[in-house]
């Protein structure tokens, strides 16, 4: 007889396609409409039997994550074990592939996939539902990372919507030196906000279609970030980027999310290959990736 002794779980990094940010809550979030793609980049979660809670990384800036207990793979097994009412005694290894710190949400992922791995390896039997709730618990945007594909968050950006996707999109994305604070990008929005009428924020229906149908032309001219101004004004050095990204072909270019890392939609893999090219010589980012969307959620291998 054999004995299953890890599980390994792979979760995609994501894109906001429209990410509409209204005025600052009482407790501090923001109503989003948070239009989210899942793409072709992963990080792999592992979980295996051990005496105690343990967390390596392998892979690109893991010297940038806490290897501790506010490590969120770490809290995920934490928040699954104690309703459970057993010990989280896992050793979980990351081998990160998406951009630390870079709006891909790649803690998000490492804590969704952290938390598929422990259910399946200790066979919790959780539902879907309580599985989503631990990942709101988690962070904004963790229960995304769980479902993947493409979904409308609203709330804080917990709040899913699946949405239909009619094709393949091809991205490149612009990694940049260093990350930027996600709590210090909504604090800039507030900052360049202030004063003026925030607008309740809505899912553009053109954006919404042009998912539903695949069209990259329509997508392109209907991507839209609001936090894009406020990753700017933390980081004006992203403005050449863009502009590179938009000169080597893409039919359009947008910050993610909170950023540094900026994204490139082209019309198909060569335009792809090409602006990756050229932006890498353009010397205005660290590394490019080239990723196809939409991608499947938090799957155990
Ligand atoms: C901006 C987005 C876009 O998808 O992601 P990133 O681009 O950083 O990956 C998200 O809203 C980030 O979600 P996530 O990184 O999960 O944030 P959380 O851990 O829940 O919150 C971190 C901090 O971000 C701010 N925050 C987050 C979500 C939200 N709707 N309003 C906020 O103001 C708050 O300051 C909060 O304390
Ligand atoms: N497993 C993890 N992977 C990445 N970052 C993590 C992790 N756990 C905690 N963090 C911390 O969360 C912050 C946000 O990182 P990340 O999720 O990669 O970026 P973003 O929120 O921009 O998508 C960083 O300060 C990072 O050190």
């Amino acid at each position: 007889m054999t004995t299953t002794t890890s599980i390994t779980v792979r979760v995609p990094a994501k894109v906001n396609v429209q990410l509409a940010v209204g005025a600052a809550r009482p407790d501090g979030f923001h109503d989003l409409a948070n239009v989210f793609l899942a793409v072709g980049l992963y990080d792999e979660v592992t979980a295996t039997p051990a005496d105690t809670l343990r967390i390596t990384a392998e892979g690109h800036d893991v010297d940038r994550i806490p290897l501790d207990r506010t490590n969120l793979a770490a809290r995920a097994a934490e928040l699954l074990a104690a309703r459970h009412g057993i010990e989280p005694n896992v050793h979980l290894h990351i081998r990160k592939d998406i951009p630390v710190a870079g709006g891909m949400a790649g803690g998000s992922a490492d804590a969704a996939g952290a938390l598929l791995a422990c259910d399946t390896l200790w066979s919790t039997g959780a539902s879907r539902s309580e599985l989503l709730d631990i990942c709101a618990e988690l962070g904004s945007d963790v229960p995304f990372s769980l479902v993947g594909g493409a979904a409308l968050g609203r709330g804080r950006g917990e709040l899913l919507t699946p949405l239909p996707v009619g094709g393949t999109f091809h991205w490149v994305f612009a990694v940049a030196d260093g990350g930027l604070s996600t709590p210090a990008v909504y604090g800039e929005f507030d900052r360049l906000t202030a004063g003026t009428d925030v607008p309740e924020p809505e899912a553009a229906p053109a954006l919404l279609a042009a998912l539903e149908s695949g069209d990259a032309t329509a997508l392109a001219a209907a991507l839209a970030n609001d936090l894009q101004p406020a990753a700017l004004s933390l980081r004006p050095s992203l403005s050449a980027t863009l502009e590179a990204g938009t000169a080597a072909g893409a039919l359009a270019a947008l910050v993610s999310g909170s950023g540094p890392t900026t994204a490139f939609l082209a019309k198909d893999a060569e335009a792809a290959g090409q602006v990756a090219r050229e932006l890498l010589a353009s010397g205005t980012c660290r590394q490019v990736r080239v990723a196809g969307s939409p991608a499947a959620g938090a799957t155990v291998l």
